[in-house]
């Protein structure tokens, strides 16, 4: 592992955040705005975070027990808003982080994500990334004039093409087509700018685009599949992969698969970073922390529907009509995450374990800031990198205190993480070690 690993947020939308619990303060009523959000961006970059990852999805899922109550009644997958739009709010307020916006290959052209992304990186001075979904529930096809998702290997054939067309606009223009030469009057040279002419079998595109390449020339790209076809996708295109893993060995299986798939596509593996998703739990004490995860843990068993929901929503199956106190039936099958559905079979897990940790994929760090800052070195230099992203399902500003003013300081002790930034471009410094 390089001496240093990174950092980053994985924002479960942008959403109603923590709002009736201790320490909601006034966000039920200022994340509409985006300013709860703001000024979390602004927590994450004092803690040097390479990256703000906002989470989205465009539609109002009815799979648990075939109705949208458990989704409506606790805020979990509506309202929520456009996080392209909280971006540029993001960008416009913060100087270093890094801002990643989720956009679904399926509901949206080549030409318009690719000046929506253009315009984000001129707005925040290269520091913007792009979330490539591949859309997995029907629901959202059905919004976007379509009867259900394309079959999921197809989805990620059609992303292919998406990011091949949405190059070749990022490419359109010449590094030097600017000229601003103020005697003859010409911004820009002509014979620089190039149309693509792109035609593809499900888009096709004309070009070039019509706005000058923002400082990263393309945006960073995110991907977050972990099916074997989403693991090449992202090892061909990505520049930071979402990745779970619950456990060190699962989490190494991860990494490797995705570098090892890096290496056939012809690309440098240390230029993807895998970062994993983790909600570590703090206490003044170990002891305190401990009793923490208890309380979590009763706490979701209320909610039991809201958790179960989730993933009946990412996975078309409902999940209210299993025993809670079974595993997963064999021979379980979705259209939609494949991936997280596998991790899930996999685990052995009863339903109600797996509503009880609604996290229970990404790794659970419990004690310290001091001690949990110990323990994520001994994971991370176990699966030899490359980041960890933080994430909660209800933020609270106290949580976010707790990341960035409890361990974040305790890894930097250790040089584990950055203590200021070093690049200019969201680019830069994940690919600075
Ligand atoms: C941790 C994680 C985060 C994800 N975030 C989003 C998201 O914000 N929006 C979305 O539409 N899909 C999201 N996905 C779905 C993936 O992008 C992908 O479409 C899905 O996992 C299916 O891929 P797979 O079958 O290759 O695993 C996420 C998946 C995982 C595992």
């Amino acid at each position: 592992m390089p001496d240093r690993f990174h950092l980053g947020w994985f924002l479960d939308g942008y959403r109603v955040p923590a709002w009736n619990k201790p320490w909601s303060g006034t966000s039920s009523r200022d994340w509409l705005s985006g300013q709860f959000y703001v000024d979390m961006a602004r927590d994450l970059e004092r803690g040097c975070f390479d990256y703000f990852m906002l989470e989205d999805s465009n539609y109002v899922p009815s799979e648990f027990g075939g109705s949208m109550d458990a989704y409506l009644k606790y805020g979990q997958r509506a309202p929520k808003l456009d996080p392209t739009a909280l971006a540029s709010i993001i960008a416009r307020d913060t100087r270093r982080i890094g801002v990643i916006a989720t956009v679904a290959t399926t509901e949206i052209s080549p030409f318009r994500l690719a000046r929506l992304m253009v315009t984000l990186d001129h707005i925040s001075d290269g520091r913007i990334g792009w979330n490539i979904v591949t859309g997995s529930n029907d629901a959202a096809a059905r919004n976007f004039g379509f009867d259900r998702q394309p079959e999921h290997d197809a989805r990620y054939d059609l992303a292919d093409e998406f990011i091949r067309a949405a190059k070749a606009l990022w490419d359109s223009w010449d590094d030097d087509a600017v000229v601003m030469d103020t005697e003859s009057g010409f911004y820009v040279d002509p014979s620089k700018v190039h149309r693509v002419d792109f035609s593809g079998a499900h888009f096709s595109t004309r070009g070039p685009l019509n706005t000058i390449p923002g400082p990263q020339k393309q945006p960073v790209l995110l991907q977050a599949g972990v099916s074997p076809r989403g693991m090449r996708f992202s090892a061909q295109h990505a520049d930071s992969i979402i990745a779970t893993g619950s456990d060190v060995a699962a989490m190494k299986a991860v990494r490797d698969g995705i570098r090892a798939y890096a290496v056939e596509a012809g690309r440098d593996p240390d230029e993807i970073k895998v970062m994993f998703i983790t909600e570590p739990v703090l206490g003044e004490t170990v002891e305190e922390a401990t009793a923490k995860v208890s309380r979590i843990r009763d706490d979701a068993m209320r909610t039991y529907d809201h958790n179960l929901g989730g993933l009946s929503s990412v996975t078309m199956i409902d999940f209210a009509q299993f025993d809670p106190d079974q595993p997963l039936p064999a021979g379980l099958t979705t259209n939609g995450h494949q991936g997280q559905l596998n991790d899930m079979i996999a685990s052995g897990k009863t339903l109600r374990e797996l509503a009880a940790a609604p996290l229970a994929n990404g790794m659970r760090f419990v004690g310290t800031p001091a001690s949990v800052a110990a323990d994520m070195e001994d994971v991370m230099r176990e699966v030899g990198g490359d980041g960890f992203l933080f994430s909660s399902l209800t933020p609270t500003r106290r949580y976010v205190s707790e990341i960035v003013d409890g361990v974040v300081p305790e890894l930097q002790k250790r040089g584990l993480v950055r203590t200021s930034y070093s690049e200019p471009t969201l680019r830069g410094n994940l690919r600075a070690f």
